[in-house]
């Protein structure tokens, strides 16, 4: 079985993050290990409270799995703040680590701050060339790249502005591009094409976690050896099963399933 890695904020809801991730793992049947960056107190509603894990036990945390075990694929959620941003990027260095996925998590679906905005540019100068692939919402992008994104025509713009950061593969997802839109779109540029992803835009408030839950599939998949372009393909196809297959949770935005299919 693949081993994989996801580094991450806990959220106590069991709706994203961490918990998110390793359900994805399970659910993809690869090994998840997990480096945890905080503690949020959360639930369906929204954030109540963030607890940072120091950035030297979260080196501890990685040196701990990566001088033990053989990671395929290992992918980035909710950093919190540069401090921690940068031991991440300096031991994926160190360790060699080839296939990274970067989920620029900022914003909680229900509002609540996940990264400290002086940590954006850290983001951006340490992480973001390390990065085998990278999957921003719309207002992730917008903030990485200083641009507004209306059109998909702005959505490859941005694509292409920030591979020229030094990531392979930019995945710009779209399910924030229009409350009313009919499709999902997402856009996978790769330096050269443009792909486009669809699936039809499912009608219920069950998106909590269907960002952790996409980039967790993905590194599953990509350390499971399937290219990028079939990668995303299928992991689209996963959140979509995660989403339909939502159940009611709390009083909030329904999380995702990603047992759905199971
Ligand atoms: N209502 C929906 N129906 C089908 N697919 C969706 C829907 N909403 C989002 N998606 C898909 O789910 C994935 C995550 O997209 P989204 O744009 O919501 O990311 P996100 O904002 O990072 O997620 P999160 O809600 O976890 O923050 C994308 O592949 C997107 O196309
Ligand atoms: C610990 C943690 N990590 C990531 C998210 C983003 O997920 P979402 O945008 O679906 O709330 C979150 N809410 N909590």
């Amino acid at each position: 079985m693949k081993k994989v890695l996801t580094v991450a904020g806990s959220d106590s809801g069991g709706g994203a993050g961490i918990q998110a991730d390793l359900k994805t793992f399970a659910a993809l049947r690869v090994y998840g290990t997990s480096v945890i960056t905080a503690l949020t107190a959360q639930n369906t509603l929204g954030v109540h409270g963030v607890h940072p894990v120091p950035a030297e036990f979260v080196a501890r945390q990685l040196d701990a799995v990566l001088s033990d075990m053989d990671i395929e694929a290992a992918k980035t959620g909710m950093l919190v703040n540069a401090d921690i941003i940068e031991v991440v990027a300096r031991k994926v260095k160190d360790y060699g680590l080839k296939q990274l996925v970067v989920d620029p998590v900022m914003v909680a679906t229900t509002g609540g701050s996940l990264l400290a905005e002086k940590a954006e540019a850290a983001l951006k100068k340490e992480l973001l060339p390390l990065a085998l692939l990278i999957t921003p919402n719309l207002p992730e992008a917008e903030v990485l790249t200083g641009r507004k994104i209306k059109t998909e025509k702005d959505m490859r713009e941005c694509a292409r502005i920030l591979h020229d950061m030094g990531v392979s593969f930019v995945l710009i997802k779209g399910g924030h591009l229009e409350e009313e839109a009919e499709e999902a779109v997402d856009i996978l540029y790769d330096g050269a094409n443009y792909y486009r992803f669809t699936k039809p835009k499912l009608k219920i408030n069950a998106t909590h976690g269907s960002g952790c839950t996409l980039s967790a599939a993905l590194t599953a998949l990509l350390a499971q050896g399937l290219p990028v372009e079939e990668a995303v393909a299928r992991a689209k196809e996963f959140v979509f099963q995660s989403i339909k297959g939502a159940f009611p949770v709390g009083k909030g935005v329904l999380p995702v399933n990603p047992l759905a299919m199971l």
